[in-house]
């Protein structure tokens, strides 16, 4: 297939320091898991994903972690066709920024609803679990997003956060919609 019959879908991964936002996208992209810890600018990766029998171009935006202070860059909410919403199931905190980042995406670019998939990670770190699963599969339902589990060390459920992103995408595209809608917003 050529590159220009390719569906090309922008993917953002956003929440908070050292969740493993960068870890489940190099898992994703590389097939590796490091241990160790380097804090993250901003990267972006490609991959092309078959996804019901269609290829799509993925662009994989690995962002720098949200916090109180600075929960989402306006960069984010701008041409992202769908998100990828981290926190830890070992860190509470991780956990309440995700309405957060939420909300902040959904304001900047007015809209009531993203296609989302909301990510417990690190879960095979079960001992120092501070976030049930059923918490967070209430805030998937809360907000009409997917949600799951995943562990980017044993490398569980990895590529399962990128089908569900594009499952939300075209969900929310029309059959009769060549493309889906990007946030077009501008921030002044
Ligand atoms: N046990 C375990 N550790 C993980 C997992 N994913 C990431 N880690 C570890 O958690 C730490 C932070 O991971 P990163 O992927 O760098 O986190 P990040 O969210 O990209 O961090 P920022 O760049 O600061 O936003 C690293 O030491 C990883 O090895 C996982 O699935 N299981």
């Amino acid at each position: 297939m050529s590159g220009d019959s390719l569906k090309r879908r922008k993917i953002a991964v956003l929440g908070s320091r050292s969740v493993g936002k960068s870890s489940l996208v190099k898992q994703f992209i590389e097939n590796h898991f490091v241990d160790a810890y380097y804090p993250t600018i901003e990267s972006t990766f490609a991959k092309t994903v078959t996804y019901k029998g269609v290829e799509y171009d993925c662009h994989i935006i690995d962002t720098a972690g949200q916090d109180e202070y600075s929960p989402v860059n306006a960069q984010h909410a701008i041409g992202i066709h769908g998100y990828v919403l981290v926190y830890s199931i070992t860190s509470r905190t991780s956990f309440d920024m995700i309405q957060i980042i939420y909300d902040k995406i959904v304001d900047f670019c007015g809209l009531t609803d993203i296609p989302c998939v909301i990510v417990g990670s690190k879960s095979d770190l079960h001992q120092n679990r501070q976030v049930q699963s059923k918490e967070g599969q209430a805030l998937g339902q809360k907000n009409g997003a997917a949600w799951i589990e995943t562990s980017a060390k044993n490398n569980v459920n990895v590529g399962k956060v990128f089908e569900l992103c594009l499952a939300e995408i075209e969900r929310r595209t029309a059959p009769n919609q060549a493309e889906p809608q990007v946030s077009r917003c501008v921030v002044m």
